[in-house]
């Protein structure tokens, strides 16, 4: 679980901030989702240590972020960044799995059956001895999860990883995420994929012009069609049909339309 309270943040030179008074991220999938610049990415950066609040705490499972070691959050956190090539710099796919579990002094056995699972979990098998550079967009992609995976934290923290990712990567990635939290770690996703929201997540978290303005399960938010307005938001593509038809309901996805349709 992961709570922020009094938290004060500000980009030096410019005008946006972030504040939030109290926020508990509780374990299971937690989208968190909001228009262009509401902040998202400032808020992982945050929970990450990436970035240091001017003022305010930010805690995970009950410890102070701030008085973590290095080791400590590299065990506690992970992240992967929208953009692969920002956290991509061995030159094998194999070292850049390999690499978090060097720094935590892993022993080699370990390592090598580590990163034999992860590359297949994430379907990378065969991309072993390649430069990381020479992966397409998607590979990429898997590939920075296949490096958390590997070091497996408490907290993994995604940023947009479903961006360029054909249907049956995002079923992989998906399925990772039910299995992550079903192993009882926490995930957080930032999406704008609203389907994916609806039919994929625990609770939501909206953030707003750097604010919190929602956090709870995907059912209350698609409710309240006042927010999803004033946050910017799409509903979820079954929703717009429905509503278009006259139909006011809350479906997450098609099976819950035909389960809440069922004589
Ligand atoms: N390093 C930085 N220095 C100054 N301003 C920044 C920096 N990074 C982000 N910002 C600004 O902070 C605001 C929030 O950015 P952030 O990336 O957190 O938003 P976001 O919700 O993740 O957006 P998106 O959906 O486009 O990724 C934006 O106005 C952005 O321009």
């Amino acid at each position: 679980m992961i709570t922020l309270q009094q938290l004060k943040f500000k980009y030096p030179n410019t005008a946006f901030g972030l504040t939030i008074d109290q926020l508990t991220l509780d374990a299971g999938l937690t989208a968190i989702v909001g228009q262009n610049g509401a902040g998202k990415t400032t808020l992982i950066k945050l929970l990450t240590g990436l970035l240091t609040p001017q003022t305010g705490q930010i805690q995970l499972a009950g410890h102070s972020l701030a008085e973590l070691t290095p080791a400590q959050r590299l065990r506690q956190i992970g992240i992967t960044f929208q953009d692969p090539d920002d956290q991509l710099f061995n030159s094998t796919v194999e070292s850049e799995v390999a690499w978090g579990l060097k720094q935590l002094g892993t022993d080699t056995e370990t390592i090598t059956a580590t990163v034999d699972r992860v590359l297949l979990e994430v379907g990378l098998q065969d991309r072993r001895e390649q430069n990381p550079y020479d992966l397409s967009l998607s590979e990429r992609k898997l590939l920075v999860i296949a490096t958390v995976l590997a070091i497996d934290p408490a907290i993994y923290l995604f940023d947009e990883p479903m961006v360029a990712l054909d249907w049956q990567s995002r079923q992989r990635v998906m399925a990772i995420f039910h299995r992550l939290a079903e192993a009882g770690r926490q995930v957080i996703v930032i999406t704008h994929d609203m389907d994916l929201v609806a039919a994929g997540f625990d609770s939501v978290t909206v953030l707003r012009a750097g604010e919190v303005v929602f956090t709870g399960t995907p059912t209350a938010l698609f409710q309240d069609a006042a927010l999803v307005q004033r946050a910017q938001l799409m509903l979820p593509r079954l929703m717009q049909i429905t509503a278009a038809l006259g139909d006011s309901g809350v479906y997450l996805d098609v099976a819950d339309y035909a389960r809440q349709h069922e004589a």
